[in-house]
């Protein structure tokens, strides 16, 4: 399912949550909704979702989702606890909600997901365990098989074991069946690999949209021994630094041209890629304010 928003704008009161953010997907693909705390990520998938009346607008497959039941059943949103469900309702009951709303739904599916995960079927979606909860969460967001499934953080409160066979449950699943998937995350690192498009916001604002590769080909780590590490890099923006006896690793970002190419080779400095968590931290405003 392809996203089209233009000049979109979330105010609650005198806060701007997302300000004049203009972007589009074209779908079929895992993007990776970053941003710091507060930066607008749940207000811009709640709009998407179609809960909320846009200034701006937002379009999805071409038409507008907000009082659009038809777009609406297309698109699933999982936050971080299954909102789809009351508390009351026991996961079995939370599941038929699914595949009530939901015409793509496979409750095979489901039910397997369930049982890898180890979710009780017959107890209160509000007696659940955390990690059980982000659990069901995700479940409802995979068997949706929606045109266009938002899973904002939804895996939060998973142990990290179930957090890699979540992963792994997602890219084998989007491999089968392909779809819009926009994943809201704080855990970067763990899912970059998964990251086929990064979508960063800061602010309430777009401050960029780009394949994953190429962003991460915009920072090198450079190592060698410390004093070349410092020759090398020096007059270059250096993200960060880490420092093992002589040794030392730098950050760089921005594209290196063909002479820093040869002057490293020079130097006998090793080049890597760097982390997307990195590229992050430096493309938001730092924690405390401006850079
Ligand atoms: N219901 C609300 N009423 C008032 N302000 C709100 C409301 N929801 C969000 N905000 C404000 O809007 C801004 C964006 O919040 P939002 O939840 O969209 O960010 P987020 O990127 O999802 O944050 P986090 O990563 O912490 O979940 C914040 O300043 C927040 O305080």
């Amino acid at each position: 399912m392809r996203v089209d928003v233009s000049g979109l704008t979330v105010r609650y009161g005198d806060v701007t949550a997302v300000d004049d953010m203009s972007f589009s997907l074209s779908g079929n693909k895992i993007y990776g909704l970053l941003g710091r705390n507060g930066s607008g990520k749940t207000s811009l998938m709640s709009t998407l979702a179609g809960y909320r009346r846009p200034i701006g607008s937002v379009q999805l497959d071409g038409e507008p989702v907000f009082e659009n039941a038809g777009a609406m059943r297309n698109v699933c949103l999982v936050r971080h606890t299954p909102d789809a469900a009351d508390k009351g309702d026991k996961v079995a009951e939370a599941l038929n909600f699914g595949k009530a709303w939901r015409d793509t739904w496979d409750d095979t599916y489901a039910h397997e997901l369930v049982e890898l995960f180890k979710i009780p079927l017959r107890t209160k979606v509000g007696e659940l365990s955390l990690g059980q909860r982000s659990a069901l969460g995700v479940v409802i967001g995979l068997a949706s098989r929606s045109p266009l499934t938002m899973l904002d953080e939804s895996h939060l409160g998973m142990d990290t074991p179930t957090r890699y066979a979540f992963y792994d449950t997602l890219l084998n699943d989007f491999m089968a069946h392909p779809r819009t998937i926009i994943i809201s995350t704080h855990l970067i690192e763990e899912l970059a690999s998964l990251l086929e498009e990064v979508v960063i916001i800061d602010s309430g604002r777009l401050v960029l949209q780009e394949e994953a590769d190429v962003l991460r080909s915009r920072g090198t780590e450079v190592t060698g021994s410390a004093s070349d590490v410092d020759e090398f890099t020096a007059g270059l923006t250096v993200l960060g630094s880490k420092s093992l006896g002589r040794t030392k690793a730098a950050m760089v970002y921005g594209t290196l041209d063909d002479s820093q190419l040869i002057r490293a080779r020079q130097l006998g400095l090793e080049l890597g890629p760097i982390a997307l968590q990195d590229l992050f931290v430096h493309l938001t405003e730092p924690v405390g304010g401006k850079r």
